[in-house]
């Protein structure tokens, strides 16, 4: 066997062992010189229905491929890639696509003459694509799937911090919030207003119209809180039943009280239509004031409770009123002791 038999033997069981399917085609006329044999062997063709002309052979690429293919080969031929390279569809003869790849090259051209024969090997890539479609598949699931989960998270997180009635900080919340604004107040010396607001004698709003209509009321009157809210500022929250909390930094006892006292007005206004009878309702809210100063000794659970006993003392002035919670004596020279009843036709 001579030295170029041999080689082409050598050739022969590299191309074999790396599953490649050597090919070319005569760019003059446009034939298939050597065909992939074995790539459409695969494909479930006989030796005698192997397509032997270059135009031919597109018919079995995948609609979608075919500009790629053709973009491939013809950026190749014109010098823009060193390589010919793409990855296509071929149909079988059952008609299944199977994903293949090609890699060629122009052959005896020179640097004046152009090339004559385009030499390549095409090589199966079906298993990889597969892999690599499902992977898509299974990434874009898990992107919706995250997608979903921080919607859900966002959703929980305002169901964990919100009243669901009336959409306000729940408790939970008010107290978080409230002992950061504690804390600011410890360390910057600003004053700290807080208010607990009461519907008056709201059990008769339920005993005469019903819970749903109580419900009304009450979101009636948290929607006028909120109006009051400096926004990203104060905290307004659900604190009980008909029981709400306004927290207002930086804000000084007779800030707070002018505050308080324009809310209990708003409600007064209010009319809440409760029935489908053109039927509403006024109500009036009592309101407990307590204001935090630097080194006043009270924590913030402290300072609910005097609001909220100010709060019970504006009750027992006959409701439709503000009270102010006594001074604590070392709270940085507040007034004395002051009992408002701003409801009382004052
Ligand atoms: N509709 C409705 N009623 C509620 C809700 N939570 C609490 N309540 C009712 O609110 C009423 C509060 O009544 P009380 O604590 O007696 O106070 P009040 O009638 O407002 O009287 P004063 O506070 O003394 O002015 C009770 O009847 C509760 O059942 C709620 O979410 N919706």
């Amino acid at each position: 066997m001579g030295e170029v038999d041999l080689n082409k033997e050598r050739l022969e069981l590299a191309l074999e062992a790396a599953g490649l399917d050597l090919w070319e085609n005569d760019l003059i006329t446009g034939n298939v010189t050597r065909k992939a044999t074995k790539t459409f062997e695969e494909l479930g063709f006989t030796e005698d229905e192997i397509v032997s002309g270059v135009q031919d052979i597109y018919g079995l690429f995948h609609p979608d491929d075919i500009d790629t293919v053709r973009k491939a080969v013809a950026d190749h031929l014109t010098g823009v890639t060193p390589q010919y390279r793409c990855e296509f569809r071929l149909r079988s003869k059952s008609g299944e696509w199977v994903w293949f790849a090609n890699y060629g090259r122009i052959m005896d051209g020179h640097s004046a003459t152009p090339g004559k024969r385009l030499i390549g090997v095409t090589f199966n890539i079906h298993d990889r694509k597969c892999r690599e479609t499902e992977i898509a598949q299974i990434n874009q699931q898990l992107t919706e799937q995250n997608r979903l989960l921080q919607q859900l998270n966002t959703a929980l997180e305002r169901l964990a911090a919100n009243d669901s009635l009336t959409g306000l900080s729940n408790r939970r919340t008010l107290m978080e919030l409230g002992a950061k604004e504690y804390k600011r107040t410890e360390r910057f010396g600003h004053p700290l207003s807080l208010l607990v607001v009461d519907i008056d004698l709201f059990k008769a709003v339920n005993d005469a119209y019903g819970h749903l209509a109580g419900d009304r009321v009450i979101c009636a009157v948290a929607q006028a809180c909120a109006a009051r809210k400096r926004s990203g500022v104060d905290i307004v929250a659900r604190f009980g039943g008909e029981e709400f909390v306004i927290v207002l930094p930086e804000t000084d006892g007779p800030s707070a009280l002018r505050v308080a006292e324009t809310l209990r007005q708003d409600v007064e206004a209010l009319r809440v239509a409760v029935g489908d009878a053109g039927k509403d309702v006024a109500v009036t809210v009592s309101i407990g004031v307590a204001t935090l100063h630097k080194g006043s000794g009270l924590d913030f659970e402290e300072l609910v409770n005097r609001a909220d006993k100010a709060l019970y003392q504006a009750k027992g002035t006959g409701r439709n009123a503000v009270y102010v919670a006594d001074a604590q004596p070392d709270d940085g020279g507040m007034a004395a002791p002051t009992q408002l009843d701003l409801g009382g036709g004052i």
